[in-house]
């Protein structure tokens, strides 16, 4: 990565740049400005020293001594608003990098979650575009104002004294020199101080979301040692990256200084020896000290764009990622097709695997042929009928969630694999998909806002009686009316403040507010009582052939009024047809009842 050429990784900024290139401009342009009237105030001391040196009394000093307290202050007017444009278009691009990280994140799809953390997405999100930001506005100022300071001092210095000019800059070769060297030390170094930061909020973000489990088992202990551990190997790249950079600055600094001893040692003798007047002598001092400044601030420079890079690096890792699931290229035709009420689905030898999960010992394997996956389906063969009520059953791990979640789209298939009404999956423009297909996922996610804000999250605009009605066929309706601000009532981060069966239930309602023709439900009722559960059945099997349902259900009351239920094995569709014919004939599906029926039984005695 480091390798890569510069402007081939700053690619991901270029377009914003070039959308603020007149502010850039502008704030450079201001920048010269600072330079030049900064060069100005040696000058006017040379002169006053000469007019000085001439026999002028204190009065002839006042009209210097009035300039030179002129140019200060527009030398400060002039900093301070190249600053406010420069830091301006830097918090500009931050928040317009944070947006697209942010549309990004909203763009990808399950493979891409499935191998990235979310502490270390959030912390490329907010700890690396604040770094970017630092390299967008203070970074460039700070390059700019070095290369401005140069521009203008250094030909002021050579027209006054060429050789006394070079005598003073004789350090700063070495300066350079090890500028370049520590420049790619310096950025691994900020690049492992972003890794181990974005590995350090993985682990907090984990201890929040599962600090129930790791209290439940006892591991405070253990879990407290794993996160010293991480911060001290976070605390040791902060060290050695503030070693480094505490090497350059000193470095820098006392170059500046050896450059200004020669200055006082030669040029005094060149004083002395009448070769130099006073006041040239005084304004070379002036000259290099403005010099000095940006020289000193080139360690700050080196780190801060290293960081930058670093960070850059991290984000666009982020935002060259594409989904695995194009968007379709022949959406024209649906554009203004009206919904069906009802729609059948076709799935046709649908295959597919998870990607292998990333080998932590990939390097140390290489030679290793790579292990395919295993199939998560195969061959998998299906005609949903409009209206349908169709149930999907087996044992666990055998399939049924992920060719869910294939018929939702939220995982890739085949162009040819799944249609819709015979129309391939693949074709349907996300937004008509939407409305055509509901899923309510097996682990129901609920945003930290009101019950009501929940249920109508699908539509946002629409009245709270809707909300109401939903939440009635979800028989969730009579304990929202028991919650202390009713539909009001904030449901707390991922639904904290519900029971797993009122979230099931909320996450269901929700999917119902968005009125599809067809429905896709992945174990809703695994934590909802029978009865509650016979009471949703009811009023779904009210709709029946309105809209077309497909359910996965361990529940034996749910598979008995399906009109087909496949059931599934090792990722293949091994036998379908009605609950009482699969009753009849396959053992498998015997067996899985058996199960089923104890788990209620069970929960009944409860
Ligand atoms: N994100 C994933 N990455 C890799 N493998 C996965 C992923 N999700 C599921 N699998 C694997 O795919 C297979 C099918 O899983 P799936 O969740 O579809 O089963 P299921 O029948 O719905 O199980 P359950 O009844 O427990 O929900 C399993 O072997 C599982 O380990």
């Amino acid at each position: 990565m480091a390798a890569q050429p510069f402007l081939h990784r700053i690619r991901h900024l270029l377009p914003y740049y070039r959308q603020h290139r007149w502010s850039f401009a502008f704030g450079f342009l201001l920048l010269a400005a600072t330079s030049i009237t900064a060069a100005g105030v040696p000058y006017l001391l040379k002169l006053a020293t000469e007019a000085f040196e001439a026999g002028a009394d204190g009065q002839i000093m006042l009209p210097y001594a009035a300039g030179m307290a002129g140019l200060a202050l527009l030398h400060a007017g002039l900093r301070i608003a190249a600053r406010l444009r420069i830091f301006g278009v830097g918090r500009e691009v931050e928040y317009a990098v944070r947006d697209d990280y942010h549309a990004k994140l909203q763009e990808l799809d399950a493979p891409f979650f499935a191998k990235e953390r979310v502490g270390d997405l959030v912390s490329r999100g907010t700890n690396d575009i604040t770094a970017l930001r630092m390299f967008m506005g203070p970074g460039f100022l700070q390059v700019s104002n070095a290369a401005m300071a140069y521009t203008v001092t250094l030909p002021l210095m050579l027209a006054l004294d060429p050789m006394m000019t070079l005598m003073a800059l004789a350090p700063f070769p070495l300066v350079l020199f090890s500028a370049r060297k520590l420049t790619q030390k310096l950025y691994r170094l900020s690049r492992a101080v972003a890794d181990r930061f974005g590995d350090l909020s993985a682990f907090v973000q984990e201890s929040v979301a599962g600090a129930a489990v790791v209290r439940a088992h006892a591991q405070e202990a253990s879990w407290r040692n794993q996160f010293a551990e991480q911060s001290e190997i976070l605390y040791q790249s902060h060290l050695e990256h503030a070693r480094l950079q505490g090497l350059f600055q000193p470095m820098v600094m006392f170059s500046g200084g050896v450059g200004g001893w020669i200055i006082l040692a030669y040029g005094g003798h060149r004083v002395a020896a009448g070769t130099l007047t006073i006041g040239d002598f005084v304004a070379f001092t002036g000259y290099l000290v403005l010099l000095i400044q940006p020289t000193v601030g080139l360690g700050w420079i080196l780190t801060v764009m290293q960081r930058g890079l670093a960070a850059i690096d991290r984000i666009s890792l982020v935002l060259n990622s594409h989904p695995t699931i194009l968007p379709p290229q022949s959406a024209q035709s649906h554009k203004d097709a009206p919904l069906p009420k009802q729609a059948a689905i076709s799935v046709r030898a649908l295959n597919f695997a998870y990607p292998s999960a990333p080998n932590k010992d990939a390097d140390a394997q290489s030679d290793a042929a790579p292990i395919d996956p295993p199939h998560a389906l195969r061959e998998i063969n299906l005609e949903i009928p409009a209206g349908a009520f169709v149930g999907l059953a087996g044992r666990v791990g055998s399939g049924k969630s992920t060719l869910l979640k294939c018929m939702a789209r939220l995982l890739p298939s085949a162009r040819d694999a799944i249609a819709i009404d015979g129309s391939p999956l693949l074709d349907i423009p996300e937004a008509r998909l939407r409305k055509l297909l509901t899923m309510t996922p097996q682990e129901s996610f609920l945003f930290s806002k009101s019950v009501r804000e929940n249920l109508l999250y699908g539509a946002p605009g629409a009245r709270e009686e809707l909300a109401w009605r939903v939440a009635e066929e979800a028989a969730f309706d009579d304990e929202i009316r028991q919650f202390p601000d009713g539909i009001e009532s904030l449901v707390g981060e991922r639904g904290i403040t519900l029971s797993g069966g009122q979230r099931q239930r909320a996450a269901l309602a929700r999917a119902l507010v968005m009125d599809a023709p067809i429905l896709l439900l992945d174990d809703v009722f695994s934590s909802v009582d029978a009865h509650t559960e016979e009471l949703i059945l009811n009023k779904l099997q009210e709709q029946a052939g309105q809209r077309t349902i497909v359910m996965v259900c361990q529940r034996v009351a749910a598979l008995h009024r399906a009109d087909v239920i496949h059931l599934m094995e090792h990722g293949r569709i091994v036998d379908s047809g009605p609950h009482s014919e699969l009753m009849a004939r396959s053992a498998l599906y015997r067996d899985l009842h058996l199960q089923l029926e104890r788990v209620e039984a069970l929960e009944a005695l409860r």
